[in-house]
C-alpha cells in the first residue's frame, strides 16, 4: 500500500478519481443530450410560426416545398396570396392586405407560416405574423444566382431581354439596365432588392455595413444554397423538426442544356455589377458557417448531412421514375409539370407507378410545383373563395 488508510495524500487521491469521474459522468452526459438531439428527440416543441423571405433563384422552391409540406401535415395556416394573385405583390413592397383573408376592417389576423414570393417590408409582414415569428431566408452566389435569372427571366426583365448575351450584358450593363423600371429589378442585386433594399445604392462601407446588421438582427437564420443540406441540418435544429420535414428533392432546376457557365472575366464583372449581393453572400456565408460550428462539431455535421441524403435516396428509389428529373415533354402528369419561362428548360419528376395512396401522396407532395402546391392548399384553406386559376396548366 502506498499511502497509509486516513492520510492526507490517500484524502487527495481519492478526491482527485471522484472528481475526474465526475467529469467523465458530465462530459458522457453531454454526449447522449447530443445524440438524443439528433435522433430527432429535439428539446422543445417544434417552431410553427415562421417567415421565410423566398429570394429569386437561389432554391427557394424547394424551401416553400418543405414548409407547405409542413403547414399542411399539422394544419398550419398560410399567409397565401389574396384572390387570383400567384405572389404576394412582387416587385412592389409587400403589403398585408395582398394576402388572403386580411381584410382593411376588423381584426388583424395572424398566420402561421409566410413563405410566397414578396419584397420585404418589415411592419407591413408584421401586421399579419405573430409576434414570436422565426424569420430566415437563403442566398446563392451571386454569380450564378445571376446566371439563373438570365435565363429564366430573359423575357420578362428589359435589360436582358436587350442584352445578347449575359457575358453580353455584363460587359456594358448601362447599355441594356435602366434603374428605375422595376421589372429590372431580377437584373441587378436581386437577392438585395427581394431583402427590401435599394440594389442601386452606392457600394459605400458604412451603408454596406449597417444594412447587413439589420438583415442579420432580422434574419437569425439564413441559409446558403451551395451548401443546401448542410442548411437543412441547421434549419432542423433551429426549427425542432424531425429528419423527414427537411427532406426535399431538388425543384425548380434548369436542364443542363439551359446552363452556360460564364467565363472567369464575366463571373468577376458579375461580382462588381452585384456588388452589394456580393457583400451580402459572402457576408453571410461566414455567419452560416460560425452558426453550424457553434451548432455541431464536424464529425456530427457529416453525420446528420449523410442520414438526410440516405433518406432521401430511400423516398426517391421510393417515388421517382428512373430516381432522375424530367423535362416538360417527358413530364406525364400536367399537374406535376412546373411553370416554365425565358430560355430556361425547368425540370420536374415523373412519380413510380404502382404507389399505394399513402405513398402517391407522400411523393406528389414532394414533387408539386410552387403553383399548383399553393393553389391546392389555397382551396384546402378557403374552401368558399373561387379557387386559383394556374394559366399554363391549362393551354
Ligand atoms: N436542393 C437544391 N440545392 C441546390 N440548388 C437547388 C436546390 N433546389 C433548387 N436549386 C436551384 O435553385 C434554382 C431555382 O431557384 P428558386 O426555386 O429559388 O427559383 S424561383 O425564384 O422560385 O423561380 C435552380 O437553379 P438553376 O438550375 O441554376 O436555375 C435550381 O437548380
Amino acid at each position: 500500500m502506498l499511502f497509509p488508510l486516513g492520510s492526507p495524500q490517500r484524502c487527495f487521491w481519492t478526491l482527485l478519481v471522484l472528481t475526474l469521474m465526475v467529469l467523465l459522468l458530465a462530459g458522457l452526459l453531454r454526449v447522449e443530450r447530443h445524440t438524443l438531439l439528433l435522433g430527432g428527440q429535439a428539446e422543445g416543441p417544434p417552431i410553427t410560426n415562421i417567415m421565410f423571405l423566398k429570394t429569386h433563384k437561389t432554391a427557394s422552391s424547394t424551401v416553400l416545398n418543405i414548409l407547405f409540406r409542413f403547414a399542411e401535415k399539422h394544419n398550419l395556416s398560410l399567409a397565401l396570396p389574396a384572390g387570383s394573385r400567384l405572389h404576394l405583390g412582387y416587385p412592389w413592397f409587400f403589403l398585408a392586405r395582398y394576402v388572403e383573408g386580411v381584410g382593411q376592417a376588423g381584426p388583424p389576423r395572424h398566420f402561421n407560416i409566410m413563405c410566397n414570393h414578396l419584397r420585404f417590408n418589415p411592419p407591413e409582414v408584421q401586421k399579419v405574423m405573430p409576434n414570436d415569428t422565426f424569420y430566415f431566408s437563403i442566398l446563392r452566389n451571386p454569380v450564378f444566382q445571376l446566371e439563373s435569372s438570365f435565363a429564366y427571366y430573359r423575357h420578362l426583365t428589359p435589360a436582358f431581354s436587350a442584352a445578347p448575351s449575359l457575358a453580353a450584358f455584363l460587359a456594358a450593363p448601362h447599355t441594356y439596365y435602366n434603374q428605375s423600371l422595376l421589372r429590372n429589378a431580377h437584373a441587378r442585386n436581386h437577392m438585395w432588392f427581394d431583402l427590401g433594399l435599394d440594389p442601386n445604392a452606392p457600394v459605400e462601407e458604412s451603408y454596406v455595413r449597417a444594412h447587413l446588421a439589420h438583415v442579420e438582427q432580422r434574419f437569425p437564420l439564413v441559409l446558403i444554397a451551395e451548401h443546401f443540406d448542410e442548411s437543412m441540418v441547421l434549419l432542423r435544429r433551429r426549427l425542432r423538426w424531425q429528419l423527414d420535414d427537411v427532406v426535399s428533392f431538388k425543384l425548380n432546376s434548369r436542364s443542363r442544356r439551359s446552363v452556360t457557365s460564364l467565363p472567369p472575366e464575366a463571373q468577376e464583372r458579375a461580382k462588381r455589377w452585384c456588388a452589394l449581393d456580393w457583400r451580402l453572400y459572402q457576408h453571410f456565408n461566414r455567419t452560416f458557417w460560425a452558426a453550424l460550428r457553434a451548432e455541431l462539431g464536424p464529425r456530427r455535421l457529416r453525420s446528420e448531412v449523410a442520414q438526410l441524403q440516405e433518406r432521401r435516396r430511400v423516398l426517391s428509389a421510393l417515388c421517382l421514375q428512373d430516381d432522375a428529373p424530367k423535362n416538360k415533354t417527358q413530364i406525364t402528369d400536367a399537374r406535376l409539370r412546373p411553370f416554365q419561362s425565358g430560355e430556361a428548360d425547368i425540370l420536374g419528376y415523373n412519380l413510380r407507378e404502382g404507389l399505394d395512396n399513402e405513398t402517391l401522396r407522400l411523393c406528389q407532395k414532394m414533387v408539386m410545383p410552387e403553383l399548383q402546391y399553393m393553389a391546392h392548399l389555397y382551396t384546402l384553406q378557403f374552401p368558399q373563395k373561387r379557387p386559383k386559376n394556374i394559366p399554363f396548366l391549362k393551354a
